[in-house]
């Protein structure tokens, strides 16, 4: 019994240290950069998770939360705010930034992962506490409270707008992407409401490891990975797809070069392009938007078993150094240069074979980049128009009569995919290209619903690759 002098009045809590935790301290941290720097998650979480676990404050289960937290916290983020919306009496443009990532990293662990909601709750508290100081952490303790009333399915029915009213926006709200990105990708994907709701949901999953077997035979490869550590490949003859769980770089194969980390989708467009019939000689061959040089090397090491070179061109210095690193060791000729693809440095009608994987909006790759879908803005779109269509102009030229190019993007927009091509073929701001169609399809043999060709789109939902355009073009004059 409290002495009778204090009795009556409120019992206070003792003072007690918040904890820090350095896994949700980090995770704040990088979802800080984000916002505030527009960093990209997936260049400032290994070095701050290496440093972490350098100084011994993290072990690989705590780095695999830390990585869980940011990368599904960003990726839900359209979800949580409208969720966190619902729990805050003021509009969310006037709460701090630094509060609504706490929130929101509340709001993951709350309604996405298997934290139990005590410890989700005073941990995120403990966080607040720490890097927003006593008062708002209240605040922060206030609002995940009112998120523990429900489950994520039941928050989604509160606070989504109806299917039937405005499907557009209920599926932003659902699947956690921007509506304008909903529109564009449900444009490029017809279908119903089942295949789009495919998709977005397959955006908003992890990706699993794939390795792309350069210098070495994929039998072999698995071979050298332990009892259970991989499978062979869904549509590359050339791909693993590695099992959950340890670091892909540290295996021997991918520091020798012999292997590298590569999307399916990638391998096939490099594979469909090396496939493509060419009319007499296939000696030289040019990827122009080389960096960083994943698909470069595939094409090295497929050059180089025919004996023939590649010209690995890059703009940008530091990305061009990328692509050297990414060749070194494939064998074969190969040549990094540092060129701007739409004022070549070599002469026309010079090679066989020309791949041209144009900067994009990378919004077939939502995936991996777990920040873009918001970074991105539909006037991008527009902006990258003219150097795609300077660089397929160009990359027309640069093949000779007969040789093949192949027009890659990560981003299945109607915009950036068909329209460029059909732009550039029917000369709509420029000459008409003197080129036809090489129907792509049968090109990547077993792999079914490419589209209606002659080009192909692959999907997360369908083939679970990063969503890469190719259009097949033969130079015809
Ligand atoms: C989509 S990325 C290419 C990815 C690469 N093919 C791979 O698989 O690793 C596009 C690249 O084109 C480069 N780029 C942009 N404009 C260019 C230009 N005018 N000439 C050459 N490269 C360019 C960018 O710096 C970027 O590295």
């Amino acid at each position: 019994m409290p002495p009778a002098a204090d009795r009556g009045r409120p019992t206070r809590r003792p003072y007690r240290r918040p904890r820090r935790d350095p896994v949700r301290l980090l995770a704040f941290e990088v979802l800080r950069a984000v916002d505030e720097r527009d960093a990209y998650a997936n260049l400032v979480l290994p070095a701050l998770l290496a440093e972490a676990e350098g100084r011994g404050e993290l072990d690989r289960r705590d780095s695999a939360f830390a990585t869980e937290l940011v990368y599904g916290t960003l990726r839900r983020q359209g979800s949580y705010d409208a969720i966190i919306a619902a729990c805050v009496d003021r509009p969310l443009r006037e709460v701090d930034p630094p509060v609504l990532d706490v929130l929101a990293l509340g709001a993951h662990q709350l309604l996405s992962t298997r934290v139990p909601a005590h410890a989700a709750v005073s941990a995120t508290v403990d966080l607040a506490r720490v890097v927003l100081g006593d008062g708002r952490a209240k605040f922060v303790n206030a609002v995940l409270r009112r998120i523990t009333a429900h489950d994520l399915p039941r928050w989604l029915e509160l606070v989504a707008p109806p299917y039937d009213e405005d499907p557009e926006d209920h599926l932003s709200v659902v699947h956690s992407h921007p509506r304008w990105v909903v529109s564009a990708l449900w444009d490029a994907l017809g279908g119903d409401r089942s295949e789009i709701e495919a998709l977005l949901a397959a955006d908003n999953e992890r990706p699993e490891v794939t390795l792309v077997a350069r210098r070495t035979d994929p039998g072999e490869l698995l071979g050298e990975l332990p009892e259970g550590g991989g499978q062979p490949g869904r549509w590359s003859p050339r791909a693993v797809r590695l099992a959950a769980g340890g670091d892909p770089a540290e295996l021997p194969a991918v520091r020798e070069g012999r292997a590298g980390v590569q999307d399916e989708g990638s391998q096939l467009v490099a594979l469909a392009l090396a496939a493509a019939e060419v009319d007499g000689e296939d000696r030289r061959w040019l990827d122009a938007c080389a960096g960083p040089g994943g698909k470069a090397a595939l094409l090295a090491a497929l050059a180089a078993e025919r004996g023939a070179a590649l010209v690995a061109a890059e703009k940008q210095p530091h990305r061009a150094r990328l692509v050297a690193r990414a060749l070194a060791g494939q064998g074969g000729a190969h040549q990094v240069v540092v060129a701007d693809g739409t004022a070549p440095a070599w002469r026309p009608r010079s090679f066989d074979r020309v791949l041209v994987d144009v900067p994009c909006t990378g919004l077939g790759a939502l995936r991996r980049r777990p920040e873009a879908r918001w970074r991105r803005r539909p006037e991008d779109v527009s902006g990258f128009g003219p150097v795609q269509r300077g660089l397929l102009r160009s990359a027309l030229e640069a093949v000779r009569v007969g040789g093949v190019v192949g027009y890659a993007t990560c981003s299945p927009h109607l915009a950036e995919t068909r329209a460029v091509v059909d732009d550039v073929l029917r000369g709509r701001g420029g000459p008409p290209a003197a080129a036809e169609w090489v129907d792509a399809r049968p090109l990547l043999p077993g792999v079914p619903d490419l589209g209606e060709g002659p080009d192909i789109q692959l999907w997360p939902h369908r083939h679970g690759t990063d969503a890469m355009y190719l259009a097949l073009l033969r130079r015809t004059g």
